[in-house]
């Protein structure tokens, strides 16, 4: 079978995305044509699949799917990719643009230059810090900020919250020694986490920029991560690092994001996205 696709990447967050407005492919196989797309080795590489579809609520629908199959409910890099697709491909033809996901319908808008979306603002929505809500294992209407949270190796302090999806943040000294490939997917997979989640260990630089780098839920380690920069914002404002209504860069492997969590209580991304290239894959069911 053969399935049309469009690569893109937001900092270095790359994802196949196949775009159901033009095409009539069946859920039934994102599972298995995630896991086989995203293989570096034996299919085209990325850090998972994301559907662009059709949607009753909003100017289109965005699922995402990592690298092990798993869909995600949320992916801020993916947004802004979407938000330029739908764009530049005249699916929508005005700048500010609904997207709906399973973790709520997010608003983009488009920055334009010359006919080429070269940046785009996303509102994330709004931050949701109760265990219940995260979810993770514990008192339900408790904010988990600094906490011991006990492994095996040593024990770690962990700012946990949900923003488009579970995260948990863990503070260090300096990015370059986060114990990142040891116990990020130790954390990632631990069983406090009814539904996984995604680590982001943070170096604050000063109190407008962070340094980040991530183990997400379902890929592994990647270049950037969209809701997990805004977490690492949201955990540093939680923990006195930085202040509320203050543009805070973050700064990943991948590139920079610029967040704010404003006083309405929404979060607010602003990065770029990129087109890597159109193509056609053999998919072998
Ligand atoms: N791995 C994430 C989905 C992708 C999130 C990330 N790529 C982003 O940019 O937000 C999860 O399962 O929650």
């Amino acid at each position: 079978m053969q399935i049309a696709f469009t690569k893109m990447h937001g900092i270095g967050n790359s994802y196949i995305y196949l775009d159901l407005f033009q095409h009539d492919y069946k859920e039934d196989i994102f599972c298995e044509l995630a896991q086989k797309m995203a293989n570096i080795h034996t299919g085209i590489g990325s850090d998972g699949l994301i559907i662009i579809q059709p949607s009753k609520i909003a100017d289109c629908g965005m699922r995402v799917f990592n690298k092990d199959g798993s869909e995600g409910t949320n992916c801020g890099n993916g947004l802004r990719c979407v938000a330029k697709y739908i764009f530049e491909r005249h699916i929508v033809r005005q700048e500010l643009i609904t997207i709906e996901t399973k973790s709520g319908i997010m608003l983009a808008q488009v920055v334009v230059q010359d006919n080429r979306v070269i940046e785009v603002i996303v509102d994330m929505g709004k931050p949701l810090l109760l265990r219940k809500d995260i979810p993770m294992l514990g008192n339900p209407n408790e904010l988990v900020i600094n906490e011991i949270f006990p492994l095996p190796q040593q024990s770690l302090l962990v700012t946990a919250l949900f923003l488009g999806n579970p995260n948990t943040v863990v503070f260090v000294n300096a990015i370059e020694q986060a114990p990142l490939r040891t116990l990020g997917g130790i954390i990632a997979n631990d069983m406090r986490f009814p539904y996984r989640c995604n680590v982001e260990f943070v170096e604050v630089v000063h109190e407008k920029a962070l340094k980040c780098c991530v183990w997400e839920r379902g890929s592994g380690i990647t270049e950037a991560c969209g809701t997990g920069a805004c977490a690492a914002v949201v955990a540093a404002i939680l923990n006195g690092f930085c202040q509320k209504e203050e543009e805070i860069v973050v700064q990943l492997r991948g590139g920079d994001l610029v967040i704010r969590w404003a006083d309405n209580d929404h979060i607010w991304m602003r990065g770029p996205a990129e087109f890597i290239a159109d193509g056609i894959y053999e998919f072998l069911s």
